[in-house]
């Protein structure tokens, strides 16, 4: 059709771009990247390349046929093929060479044209073959990979199988060497980078039980067999995901298990929090688990009174969670500022609201308390999902901070969970009313667990008696989250909010 832009096809490794009547040839199939050596800047054969640009322009605009042969190979070609060295364009970048300045010269971004497309995935027996040599090393420069590295030797009966896209990364063939052939390797490099092609796999997440049923992992069966080639992306490799993505700015938190920081997003300019685990996950199951915290958070979706969840990834084995930035959390009250009752009001309606919220989903939180409740411009919202759990005793359970645990749940009695965070939401308010830290030892703070408040003669009967409900040892007897935002005593708190 006309001016209609050729799709790239990928043959044998080289890029050929035909539509059939208008050809454009540009060979580099001598351009070995031993061989290659940079040009200086003022020696770059600034013709060529801008020959090679009008010529892509041409092709682009439907022109006359062009073709320029700069090797003697290129001579041989059928003219109606028109081929870009896959060398050149499509190499991964451990195989460009450092100083590398061809792209320079070419300058194609100076007039916003398209980069080089990766090549198609394809499927023919060529295309395989092709890129079953590649992982036999015969394609690529042995002076390329390290040459100390211990080779790999593959299976020689697969040499001359047709291997599907999946077999591709699979080291079923591969056996450590008793006896390398020089013919048939693969460096530990190669080997590694077969293992970077596979993506990570898909985790279930527990929380949604209508959408994800199982995890999955087509490259369960490869990935056991890559052990020891996984990449260990860190800031050192430039891999890094957090630091080509994010501004550290500082740090402004610390849990028991994770840094929190105030970052800026490079792209869009605004600033996060980041958690991320101090601990390297070095065991699935420790991923897994903790993974179920950004799983409750995407499973919830958003809520104006829940820390607002972005994105996670793992990286460096450990587990980095980008969040909404809030201004501090109440442990900042703990001790020191006065909140008035009306405050208090604010932040238990707030919260009851959040519970509300998570509970009417199926979920618990199980480590309410003043250090996981953050302040942004007023409004109060429930974070550090660490310790989420299902409201139906399903999934294991890890409670939180024991000091504003109730006393079932340290006996192990799990049958409403919904009911313990009801309880931590009242110690913790609790704490705040009394400005000192909840006793740490068991035998002092008995009494709260007990349901047992001491007097707090500067508030209200009706604030007291909620505060009692909310901590009363049967936990049935316990509002519910819903039954606690629907109290009368919030009257007071929306009229405000309405005003
Ligand atoms: N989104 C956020 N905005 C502002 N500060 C935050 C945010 N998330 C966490 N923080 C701060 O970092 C501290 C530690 O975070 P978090 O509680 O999530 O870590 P943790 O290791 O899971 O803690 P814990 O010891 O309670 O299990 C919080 O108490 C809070 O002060
Ligand atoms: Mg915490």
């Amino acid at each position: 059709m006309k001016g209609k832009t050729p799709k790239p096809t990928k043959v044998r490794g080289r890029k050929k771009l035909s539509n059939g009547r208008n050809t454009l040839q540009l060979h580099f199939s001598k351009f070995s990247l031993n061989q290659y050596k940079p040009l200086p800047t003022t020696a770059c054969p600034s013709n060529t390349f801008s020959r090679l640009r009008s010529m892509i322009e041409a092709e682009a605009n439907d022109s006359p046929v062009i073709c320029v042969r700069d090797t003697d190979e290129a001579a041989e070609t059928d003219s109606r093929d028109c081929i870009l060295s896959q060398d050149l364009f499509c190499s991964p970048d451990y195989l460009t060479p450092e100083n590398q300045q061809i792209f320079n010269c070419l300058a194609f971004n100076k007039d916003n044209s398209p980069c080089p497309r990766s090549p198609e995935k394809l499927t023919t027996a060529r295309n395989k073959r092709c890129r079953l040599d590649d992982v036999y090393g015969k394609s690529l420069s042995p002076t390329i990979f390290n040459d100390h590295q211990q080779d790999v030797e593959l299976d020689k009966d697969s040499a001359a199988e047709e291997v599907s896209l999946a077999d591709e990364v699979s080291l079923d063939k591969l056996i450590v060497a008793g006896k390398p052939n020089p013919q048939n390797y693969v460096s530990q490099s190669a080997a590694a980078l077969r293992c970077r092609a596979m993506p990570p796999p898909c985790y279930r997440n527990p929380y949604l039980k209508d959408v994800s049923q199982k995890e999955t992992d087509p490259f369960a069966n490869q990935r056991s067999k890559c052990a020891g080639f996984f990449p260990k992306f860190t800031a050192n490799e430039g891999l890094s995901r957090y630091h080509t993505d994010f501004e550290e700015l500082e740090q402004i938190g610390r849990g028991n298990f994770s840094c929190v920081f105030k970052v800026l997003k490079r792209i869009d300019g605004c600033l996060y929090a980041v958690k991320r685990s101090t601990r390297q996950l070095h065991l699935e199951t420790e991923r897994k688990k903790a993974l179920m915290e950004v799983q409750a958070l995407a499973a919830l979706g958003s809520h104006e009174n829940i820390v607002g969840y972005y994105s996670s990834w793992l990286e460096s084995e450990q587990l980095y969670i980008q969040m909404e930035i809030c201004d501090h959390s109440l442990s900042k009250f703990k001790g020191s500022e006065l909140l008035s009752e009306g405050q208090l009001l604010e932040v238990l309606y707030q919260v009851a609201n959040a519970l509300r919220f998570i509970h009417e989903k199926g979920i618990v939180h199980l480590d309410v308390k003043p250090d996981n409740i953050y302040v942004k411009n007023g409004v109060y919202k429930l974070g550090d999902f660490g310790c989420a759990t299902l409201i139906d005793n399903s999934l294991p359970i890890e409670e939180g901070d024991a000091r504003y645990m109730p006393q079932e749940i340290l006996n192990e009695k799990y049958d409403h969970l919904d009911k313990v965070d009801i309880f931590s939401l009242g110690a913790s308010i609790y704490e705040l009313v009394r400005k000192s830290p909840l006793p740490e030892s068991r035998c002092h703070f008995s009494n709260l667990k007990e349901g047992k408040l001491s007097l707090l003669p500067s508030n209200t009967m009706q604030f007291q008696n909620l505060l009692k409900a909310m901590i009363d040892r049967d936990p049935v007897k316990r509002p519910s989250a819903r039954e606690l935002v629907e109290n009368p005593i919030f009257d007071r708190v929306l009229r405000t909010v309405k005003n």
